[in-house]
């Protein structure tokens, strides 16, 4: 008779392990532990400093941490810099849109498809189009990245990361600053992301908005991961209370 073969569980998408973080003398992120698996939403919130920013940077490549491993598609990619990561897959977003304001809509996309994920600038063209009509942004091609508002800027952002064709798309606080019908169009454009099996990590301080968007909850204080599962069960989470909700629970 034949055994039953033992089924090993999925390798995580992008993983950290053992990761310390230093500024100077400051440890900003101390044996910390972090995945996301394929296809997967994961929101992260904590506490202002608790070094949220900074393990997105260490997943993105554009920190190099002094200690630990960084895991993506089970290869280790720790001495990757922050361009081979994003060619590979890895895409993210900044707190503060950074489109090049003097472009048009359409040529800040086809830049990231260019430089982002170095498609030669045809199929960057058609890679563009397509990110800009799923987000609904082709009525807005030849504007220039200047004379858009914050929501527009930061859609903008959302389009370019998309253009370089991640796996894993890494948010930064995207919500700050929206009102709440705003932050609403951002959802919508995160879940069509989401659509296309394209892994999300996002940091956010507006947790509603995350919830709308997040299958699980990580909370981060003093440099590690204090809490991680259902949404809802962190944020009932004793130490999450106390140490992020201000002893309130949510
Ligand atoms: N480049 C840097 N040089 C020195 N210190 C830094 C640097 N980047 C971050 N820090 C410090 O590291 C700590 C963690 O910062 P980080 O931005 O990761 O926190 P955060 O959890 O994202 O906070 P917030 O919610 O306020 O954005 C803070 O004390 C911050 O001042």
């Amino acid at each position: 008779m034949a055994h039953p073969q033992p089924v090993s569980p999925p390798l995580p998408l992008l993983q950290v392990q053992g990761i310390e973080m230093r500024f100077g003398a400051l440890k900003v992120l101390d044996q910390l532990d972090f995945s996301v698996g394929a296809n997967e939403a994961v929101g992260i919130v904590g506490p202002n400093g608790a070094g949220k920013t900074t393990l997105l940077n260490v997943l993105a490549g554009a920190h190099a941490p002094s200690q630990g491993t960084v895991w993506f598609r089970g290869v280790d990619v720790s001495a990757w810099n922050a361009a081979d990561r994003c060619r590979s897959g890895i895409a993210r977003t900044h707190q503060v849109p950074r489109p090049f304001l003097g472009m048009t809509v359409f040529e800040n996309v086809l830049t990231a498809a260019t430089h982002g994920a170095g498609m030669h600038t045809r199929d960057a063209g058609d890679r563009a189009m397509h990110a800009l009509r799923l987000c609904g942004m082709e009525a807005l091609v030849n504007r220039r990245a200047e004379t858009l508002g914050l929501l527009g800027r930061k859609r903008l952002e959302l389009v370019r990361a998309l253009a370089t064709g991640p796996t894993v798309l890494l948010l930064d606080e995207i919500g700050g600053g929206l009102t709440d019908a705003e932050a609403s169009e951002l959802v919508d454009m995160v879940r069509t992301i989401r659509s296309r099996q394209i892994a999300i990590v996002w940091i956010e301080h507006l947790v509603h908005v995350l919830l709308q968007v997040a299958a699980r909850l990580v909370c981060m204080d003093g440099g590690r991961v204090i809490a991680s599962g259902d949404p809802h069960e962190v944020l009932s989470d004793a130490t999450v209370v106390e140490a992020y909700l201000g002893g309130v629970a949510a």
